[in-house]
């Protein structure tokens, strides 16, 4: 979506999970995730190292198999999805370490061809591998083999392996890892003309929240396996309590407050009012670092959060162990 915050296009779900689910052996990994996504939307998944995030999107991908909830992408269920489906998905896994005696060109063009199939009216498939290549930025390295290229080239022969097929919906498991940052902003405007000139739908892992804030529109945070904040950057961002601190200088002292309600703007109205000697004034909204620091602490320190991830009886013992060690 090109606007932030803008409306979601009504009814246009590309993602929809509902108190998604999953256990590896006796290890609850997703204890009940549940959002939407629509088309067209950028969706950044945070979360800490793991959080659930490359299981949640494994599983949206269909290439894992959840232990419950209910899933629909692209509206189908990814489990028992079929061919035609996946031809309208785009991934991009974390490594990807094939065909290294390939040249770029040549990869790309035998990847395009299992999409001609699967061209629509609405939707041309593939995408032109001349024009893709340009895109990503691969155009002196067209004639390269994928051995040769750099973490960062390579990167972005995966975004372009991901979406070679004109995808509705991409998948990008931190997709600028390696990357410069030239390489990251090209790629961010890459994010942002899929979204606002293919209608394509974007769900992204990152642990860049700078990345986060630039490319999303919206922002889940993951937590020991559950979704614990799910909104706009500034949206999550008036999630916490402190919104802005404001800084002056006056009679040659620093001051600070916090503004924890409302629009700061209304206490420096105030504050010129009632003191003209302020000086070198400056409002220094939460950050989106702040906020998720904040979020995952919180969600870290919530007694209950804790017994549902250890289980009564090792709480209980962990309480009785304490006690008796005292
Ligand atoms: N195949 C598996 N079998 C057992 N446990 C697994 C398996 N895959 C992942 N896990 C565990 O599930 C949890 C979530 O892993 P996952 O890779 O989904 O997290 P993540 O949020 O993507 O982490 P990171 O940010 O480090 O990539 C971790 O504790 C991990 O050890």
């Amino acid at each position: 979506m090109s606007a932030r915050n803008a409306p979601p296009p009504s009814g246009d779900v590309a993602l929809d999970v509902r108190d998604l689910r999953m256990r590896y052996g006796t290890k609850d990994v997703l204890t009940g995730v549940s959002f939407e996504a629509y088309r067209g939307e950028v969706l950044a998944l945070l979360g800490p190292n793991g959080a659930g995030k490359t299981t949640t999107i494994e599983i949206l991908e269909g290439f894992r198999m959840r232990s419950a909830g209910e899933v629909s992408v692209l509206g189908q269920d990814p489990a028992h999805a079929d061919e035609a489906w996946r031809a309208r998905l785009g991934v991009v896994l974390q490594s990807w370490r094939d065909h290294g005696r390939w040249r770029v060109r040549d990869l790309l063009g035998y990847l395009a061809r299992f999409y001609g199939p699967y061209s629509t009216p609405e939707v041309k498939r593939p995408w032109d591998v001349e024009e893709l290549i340009g895109v990503v930025g691969l155009a002196e390295h067209a004639n390269v083999k994928v051995q040769k290229l750099s973490g960062g080239q390579r990167r972005r022969l995966d975004v372009a392996i991901g979406i070679v097929g004109r995808p509705e919906l991409v998948f990008l498991d931190e997709p600028t890892a390696g990357f410069d940052p030239h390489a990251r902003r090209e790629f961010h405007d890459l994010v942002h003309r899929l979204a606002d000139f293919e209608n394509t739908t974007v769900l992204l892992t990152t642990h860049d929240l700078d990345e986060a804030e630039k490319l999303a529109d919206r922002i889940l945070v993951l937590d020991e396996g559950t979704i614990v904040a799910n909104g706009s950057p500034e949206q999550l961002a008036r999630e916490l309590t402190t919104q802005a601190e404001v800084r002056w200088m006056s009679e040659g002292r620093r001051h600070v407050h916090a503004v924890t309600e409302g629009d700061p703007t209304q206490f420096v109205r105030e504050l010129l009012t009632h003191d003209s000697g302020a000086s070198e004034l400056e409002v220094k909204r939460a950050s989106l670092e702040d906020t998720y620091m904040s979020l995952v602490h919180r969600a870290e320190s919530d007694p209950a959060r804790r017994a549902e991830r250890t289980g009564p009886t090792q709480t209980d013992q962990t309480e009785q162990t304490e006690e008796a060690q005292s």
